[in-house]
């Protein structure tokens, strides 16, 4: 089993709720084990406009090989109405294979690590929540959410 950790963020509908039950919809994928969920975080969308997103973390381990679980979680982001009209688009569901074992995977639609995580403070404050002591390439947790100070996130509960 691999441990692996997808990015869950939404800025259409009831987006706590729409988290909630793609954290479910991913925890019953065949293959997939172990499921635990990240507290919700709200921001300003980052390089988009429109409302407000809320962000969670899910970590999980998987015997799925890193591409069949990007597809399963397409797959989940279809029944939530997922369109991709453009870049960066309002969403009502996106889900992001962030991290998948120490693999580094560089092809054109999978590229895992994640190339902007460790920019975003809504995926490193609920990344850290989780994972406290985890490292990236870029460094620990703490350091790289002290370099997104910027970024006003609000947790939710
Ligand atoms: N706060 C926030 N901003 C975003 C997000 C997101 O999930 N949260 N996702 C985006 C497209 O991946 C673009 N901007």
């Amino acid at each position: 089993m691999t441990p692996a950790y997808v990015g869950l963020g939404a800025n259409l509908g009831d987006a706590g709720a729409t988290l909630r039950r793609a954290a479910a919809d991913i925890a019953r994928i065949p293959g997939v084990d172990g499921l635990r969920l990240s507290p919700f975080y709200r921001s300003a969308p980052v390089d988009s406009g429109g409302p407000d997103y809320v962000n969670a973390v899910a970590a999980l381990r998987t015997a799925l090989p890193a591409r069949e679980l990007l597809r399963e979680l397409q797959r989940i982001e279809l029944q939530y109405g997922r369109t991709r009209p453009y870049r960066n688009a309002p969403r009502t569901l996106d889900l992001d294979l962030l991290l998948y074992g120490n693999e580094r995977i560089e092809e054109p639609d999978l590229v895992v690590p994640h190339p902007r995580m460790h920019e975003r403070a809504f995926v490193l404050a609920p990344l850290a929540d989780l994972e406290p002591g985890l490292r990236l390439a870029q460094g620990s947790l703490p350091e790289l959410l002290r370099q997104c100070a910027g970024q006003a996130i609000e947790r939710l509960d």
